[in-house]
């Protein structure tokens, strides 16, 4: 594998037709030939410029212009419209521990003027002319991932989040070399392959944490078959996609241990979100109780952190399924993966297919996601109380009701 970051290039937010490198090469960030992977060559043609536009349409977002990440209103035109794209008026939009890496560019890959947002619930207000899947008035779901190449084997097989030409829904440049921009925003113009339906036992703000962090949870579930009833659960660090992983493991009849840096959130886990056990991460006798007990651990934790005491919880075969995002290498040592046979495993959100069983599931289990809903006014202080761990456990931002557009 290549990971010089000149071997990955990009269109740039201008429409011409020149390819620069992609990142730049003056970008010198320690993780900078790693995330290259994950933005890479795409022409304009690679999806198809969708044409047919009716109307380019302004709208208002909050976006950040720098990497201090403060959010203010931004005006832009959406893309144009294509036959295959619906447009959505954004009802809600969940904040995401990425939204808070990629506004303070914690991966060094950020572009600005960015609109964050990832976790979008709207309401169709238009659709192109061969859009099969919606109609004007459906309540629907965007993601982190808004284009692919519908030709690679991930894609082939349904696992779009793994295709190395995937268009984020911010900070990326979508076909027709556009920046894309998120959810924090009056609309959003989305590919109907990139929607879903929020089935109707499902209120629209309570939905758009389940479009990010509960499919990221979701998923590894399902893909490494940790859906039968009976298993152990951890969950390391308890925000809004641990949060999730508490409500996924016990829908799926689980004994679940929360694994935290402190002991504020012990009630709340234990009464609220139905954990079975509860340990703080610093109790050296606690975890050493704890050794040999768990079938699987969720990792959340967005930051640098040593993985052997996790290991140590794990029984033989265990396995570590690391979800944060860490701009730092991580380190163990490997009796500690050996004599146990465990795993140390990661995985991306989900895919659409996925998106839409999760939802289901929800539906059909009762899943609901704890938000505290706010107005975009909040945002800069909804982003400050979300790196100061103070959030119970996904803020929820009221879009429509910020009335954003003048
Ligand atoms: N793999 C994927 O597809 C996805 C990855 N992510 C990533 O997952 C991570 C978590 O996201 P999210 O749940 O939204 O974030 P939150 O901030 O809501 O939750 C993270 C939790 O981790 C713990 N924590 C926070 N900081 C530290 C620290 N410095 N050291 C130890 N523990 C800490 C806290 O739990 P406690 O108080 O219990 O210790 C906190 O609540 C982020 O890095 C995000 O980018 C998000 C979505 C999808
Ligand atoms: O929140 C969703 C996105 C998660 C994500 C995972 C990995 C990565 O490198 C990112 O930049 C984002
Ligand atoms: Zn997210
Ligand atoms: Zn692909």
């Amino acid at each position: 594998m290549n990971l010089s970051p000149s071997h990955h290039f990009h269109l740039p937010h201008s429409t011409n037709s020149i390819i620069h490198l992609f990142p730049p090469p003056h970008l010198n960030h320690p993780l900078t030939p790693f995330i290259a992977l994950m933005y890479s060559p795409r022409l304009p043609s690679a999806i198809g410029n969708m044409g047919s536009l009716k109307t380019e349409k302004t709208v208002t977002g909050w976006a950040a212009r720098d990497s201090s990440g403060i959010l203010s209103p931004y005006s832009y035109t959406l893309r144009k419209t294509g036959p295959e794209d619906v447009v959505i008026k954004v009802l809600f939009c969940g904040v995401c521990h990425t939204d808070l890496h990629q506004t303070k560019n914690d991966l060094g890959m950020s572009k600005y003027p960015m609109v964050p947002g990832h976790e979008v619930v709207g309401e169709v207000v238009e659709v192109g002319a061969e859009v099969s899947k919606f109609e004007v008035a459906d309540t629907v779901g965007a993601g982190v991932i808004v284009g692919c190449c519908r030709e690679c084997a991930p894609c082939k097989a349904d696992t779009e989040q793994y295709c190395s030409r995937k268009i984020w829904s911010y900070n990326d440049v979508y076909t027709d070399g556009k920046p894309t921009q998120g959810g924090f925003a009056s609309a959003m113009v989305v590919d109907q392959k990139f929607l879903v339906k929020i089935p109707p036992g499902l209120a629209p703000e309570q939905a758009a944490p389940l479009l990010c962090a509960g499919l990221t949870v979701y998923s590894p579930m399902k893909h490494f078959g940790l859906m039968e009833t009976g298993l152990s659960a951890g969950v390391l660090g308890l925000g809004g996609v641990g949060h999730m992983g508490v409500k996924f493991a016990k829908a799926m009849g689980h004994h679940v241990t929360v694994i935290s840096s402190s002991d504020k959130k012990r009630a709340e886990a234990v009464h609220h979100l139905g954990a079975d056990s509860y340990l703080v991460s610093s109790d050296e006798a606690g975890m050493a109780a704890a050794a040999d007990t768990l079938d699987y651990i969720i990792d959340t934790v967005p930051a640098f952190h040593p993985l052997e005491p996790y290991l140590s919880l794990l029984k033989l075969n265990g396995k570590l399924i690391l979800l944060g995002v860490i701009n730092q290498p991580l380190q163990f040592l490997t009796p500690m993966v050996m004599l146990g046979r465990k795993s140390i495993t990661g995985s991306f959100i989900g895919s659409m297919q996925e998106t839409r069983e999760m939802l289901e599931f929800c539906e059909a289990k009762g899943v609901t996601s704890m938000i505290e809903v706010v107005k975009m006014d909040y945002a800069n202080e909804a982003f400050k109380r979300l790196e100061r761990n103070d959030v119970r456990y996904r803020f929820v931002i009221d879009v429509a009701g910020s009335n954003l557009d003048p």
